[in-house]
C-alpha cells in the first residue's frame, strides 16, 4: 500500500505541476487575475487573546454598535467575540462578490492546523462566489500545537503536510495549495523548528509555495530562512509575511530582502496606538506601508514583493465597519500610483509576482 500511495502520489504532483491548486482543483496560473497572498476567509484566533488593559472600557458584545468602533480598531485581540471570524460566513461571501466587482480574482487563505481551518466552508466560498481561493497546509505557531502535533518527528510532521497538499487535509479530500502559514514565535521554539525543517522537506518534494509568519523581532526571518534553506527549502518559492511590524530599519530591511525570498506588507487596514503582542513595535499607518513598498521598488525589489490584508477579526470586515478585502484593490493602489509606483510595477506586485509564487515547479 506504501508503493500505491507513492504511485498515487507522484500521479497526483505530474497534475500539478506548472499549475495552481485551488480548493476546487488544479487550475492555469493565468486564471489568478489580481491576487490577495495572505488572507482568512474562516478561523479562530481566540488562542491570541489579550485581556483588556486595567481601567479600559469592558469588551463590547456582539451585535457591535457603531460606538464600539474605535474601541474595536485599537483592541482587536481584547473582546473574544471579535475573534470568532467563523461566525461570519454570509459577510465574507458579500464580501467576496465586492472583491470581484472591484478586480480582484484569488485569495490565498492562510488559515492552519491551531486556528480552525475549515475547507468545507472555503470551498463553498469559492464555488458561490468565482473567488479563486487556495488553502494553506500545515500548522501555525507553537501555543496552538497539539500534544500529537508536538511529538510528532520531522519525517511524521513532513507527511502530514506533503498529504495536505497531494491528497487533501482535515479529513476531506480538498487540498491546500500552498504551505502556510506556518507560524513561529520569537525565539522560536523546538517544536516550531521541526514544523519549519518539516515544511522544507515537504516543499523540496513538492515544489510548492511556502508561506511564513515570523515571530516579532527583526531577527526572526531571517532565522526562519536559514533553518529552511538549511533543510533544503526554496528560498525563491518562500514569502516572508507581517515585515510592517517586524523589520522597521532600512538598512536591516535591505539586507534582509537580499537573501531572496518574497517580502510581504499584509497588515494594510490595520490601525492601532498600542500593538498588544509587542508594546515596541510602533504599527505603521498605510501611507507608512506604501513608503515601504515604495522603496523597496526603488531598490530594485519590485519582483519580489507581494501585499495583502490579513483580515482575522471581524472588526475588519465592511460588516462591521472595517475595511474589508477590498481596501488594497479600491483605496491603497490609487495611493501607491502617487507615490513613485508605476501602473506596471503594480501589477507585478499583484498579479505576476503572486503567479509566479503560487505556480508549482
Ligand atoms: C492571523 C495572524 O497570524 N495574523 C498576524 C497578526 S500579527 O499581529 O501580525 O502577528
Amino acid at each position: 500500500s506504501v508503493c500505491m500511495k507513492t504511485a498515487s502520489s507522484s500521479n497526483v504532483l505530474s497534475v500539478i505541476v506548472g499549475k495552481v491548486q485551488t480548493v476546487l482543483g488544479p487550475m492555469d496560473p493565468e486564471q489568478l487575475g489580481r491576487t490577495m497572498t495572505h488572507e482568512h476567509l474562516t478561523m479562530s484566533f481566540e488562542c491570541c487573546y489579550c485581556p483588556p488593559a486595567a481601567g479600559a472600557d469592558p469588551e463590547p458584545e456582539n451585535p457591535f454598535q457603531m460606538q464600539h468602533m474605535h474601541w474595536l480598531r485599537q483592541n482587536p485581540y481584547s473582546c473574544r467575540e471579535n475573534l470568532y471570524l467563523q461566525q461570519e460566513t454570509g459577510a465574507v461571501r458579500d464580501e467576496l462578490l465586492a472583491y470581484r466587482k472591484a478586480g480582484g480574482g484569488t485569495i490565498v487563505e492562510n488559515t492552519t492546523t491551531g486556528i480552525d481551518r475549515d475547507l468545507p466552508t472555503l470551498k463553498q466560498l469559492a464555488k458561490d462566489t468565482g473567488v479563486h481561493i487556495i488553502a494553506g497546509a500545515g500548522f501555525y505557531v507553537d501555543a496552538t500545537h497539539s500534544e500529537a502535533t508536538r511529538k510528532m518527528s520531522v519525517e511524521k510532521l513532513t507527511d502530514v503536510i506533503v498529504s495536505e497538499v497531494l491528497h487533501g487535509a482535515d479529513g476531506t479530500d480538498i487540498r491546500c495549495g500552498v504551505i502556510g502559514e506556518i507560524g513561529t514565535s520569537w525565539p522560536i521554539t523546538d517544536s516550531e523548528t521541526k514544523v519549519l525543517r518539516a515544511t522544507a522537506h515537504a516543499q523540496a518534494q513538492l515544489g510548492c509555495p511556502v508561506i511564513i509568519h515570523p515571530g516579532r523581532s527583526p531577527a526572526a526571518p531571517a532565522e526562519i530562512l536559514r533553518i529552511l534553506q538549511e533543510a533544503g527549502g526554496d528560498i525563491s518559492k518562500t514569502v516572508m509575511s507581517h515585515l510592517d511590524r517586524t523589520i522597521f530599519d532600512e538598512a536591516e530591511l535591505l539586507e534582509f530582502a537580499k537573501l531572496g525570498s518574497y517580502l510581504e506588507y499584509d497588515l494594510f487596514g490595520t490601525e492601532m496606538l498600542n500593538y498588544p503582542f509587542h508594546l515596541e513595535v510602533d504599527m505603521p499607518s498605510d501611507s507608512q506601508r506604501v513608503k515601504a513598498l515604495a522603496f523597496l521598488v526603488k531598490e530594485g525589489f519590485e519582483d519580489r514583493l507581494v501585499i495583502s490584508h490579513d483580515i482575522h477579526t471581524k472588526n475588519r470586515l465592511a460588516k462591521f465597519g472595517g475595511h474589508g478585502y477590498s481596501h488594497i484593490l479600491r483605496n491603497i493602489v490609487p495611493k501607491m500610483l502617487t507615490r513613485g509606483i508605476t501602473q506596471q510595477q503594480v501589477d507585478k506586485i499583484l498579479m505576476d509576482n503572486p503567479k509566479h509564487w503560487l505556480t508549482f515547479k
